[in-house]
């Protein structure tokens, strides 16, 4: 006999349902054509065939993945499906062993680290990776560092280049604390801030510098319902005002719902769907790996429990 099918569980965040009902969202933002940071179909990023293993450790095989301009791309899975390794693949602190990554219209084997603002790329970190004894302005502002044009003797001697370029970045910073609602903490050390706080501003540090490709790796994780809700509003409000290409990861399923065009799901290093958040969650292999069963265990019992997102405690 079949068990009873229980849409329940995501991962780290406890009991929350598996499906919850489809949200409105708002579509995503068109391309605009003619940039050097999209390739010829309007992608920013294209993941072909990538592979990364830890000596006998697969992290994830042959995973493919596409991401247009102004698309938020969920990718989610259970706990070591890979999320967070396919990320620091993409930025290239990981070296994969196979595929290729390519970004607008450059195809990399790895991805060179010390060019991502130029490609136009930006992430958040699983772990706060903040300058914990800077400012919220200081650390937003260490967001634009790989934008300085200005080299350091003409800094030291605050020639007008220089002095023009320290303007326009603290603007931009200015900006983006303004938009993320920090103004009444810019000047507090980062470190002394709330949690969820804390994860705004790494927020702002990616987004100063107007990346084309946002990488955000689980920027919820831990917070409150209403920081998530806030958090989420500045997501979208991003995608709106940049029209950038966002690859979410995230365990809070009703968020991957409401705040995604598309969702990829992984499953023990293999990418098993990808499509809607509706498709995803009507997909028999997604609820089987959520559920720890293997494929052909999924019947049509899960398949209807999801048309109805039903989720039986
Ligand atoms: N630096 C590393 N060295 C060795 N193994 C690693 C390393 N990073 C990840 N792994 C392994 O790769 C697999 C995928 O891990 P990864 O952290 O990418 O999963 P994840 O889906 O992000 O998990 P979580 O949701 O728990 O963060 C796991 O088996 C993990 O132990």
């Amino acid at each position: 006999m079949q068990p009873a099918l229980r849409l329940v569980r995501t991962g780290r965040d406890g009991n929350r349902p598996l499906l919850p009902g489809p949200a409105p969202r708002p579509a995503a933002v068109p391309a605009p054509g003619g940039s050097p940071h999209r390739d010829r179909a309007g992608r920013v990023l294209s993941v072909e065939g990538l592979s990364l293993a830890f000596g006998g450790t697969v992290a994830f095989a042959e995973i493919d993945l596409a991401v247009g301009a102004g698309e938020i791309h969920a990718v989610i899975g259970p706990n070591g499906a890979g999320k967070s390794s396919l990320i620091n693949a993409i930025t290239g602190l990981y070296a994969p062993q196979a595929g290729r990554v390519r970004i607008g219209a450059e195809s990399f084997a790895r991805v060179p680290a010390g060019r991502l603002a130029a490609l136009g790329v930006a992430r958040t970190f699983q772990n706060l990776a903040l300058f914990t004894g800077l400012s919220v302005r200081d650390n937003v502002l260490a967001g634009l560092a790989a934008a300085r044009r200005a080299g350091l003797g003409a800094q030291i001697l605050g020639l007008p280049s220089a002095r023009r370029e320290a303007r326009a970045h603290r603007d931009a910073a200015e900006a983006v604390i303004g938009r993320l609602g920090l103004g009444a903490v810019a000047d507090r050390p980062a470190g002394s801030l709330p949690y969820g706080l804390q994860k705004r501003v790494e927020l702002g540090r990616a987004l100063v510098a107007r990346p084309r490709l946002l990488l955000l790796d689980e920027p919820m994780a831990g917070m409150t319902a209403t920081e998530k809700a806030e958090m989420t509003g500045f997501i979208r409000a991003a995608r709106e005002t940049s029209g950038a290409a966002i690859v979410l990861i995230e365990h809070d399923i009703g968020v991957v719902m409401r705040l995604s065009d598309r969702v990829t799901v992984l499953d023990h290093g293999r990418r098993i769907a990808t499509g809607t958040p509706a498709e995803v969650q009507a997909d028999p292999a997604v609820i089987a790996a959520y559920l720890g069963l293997a494929d052909g265990d999924a019947d049509g019992d899960a398949a209807a429990d999801a048309d109805t997102g039903a989720a039986a405690a």
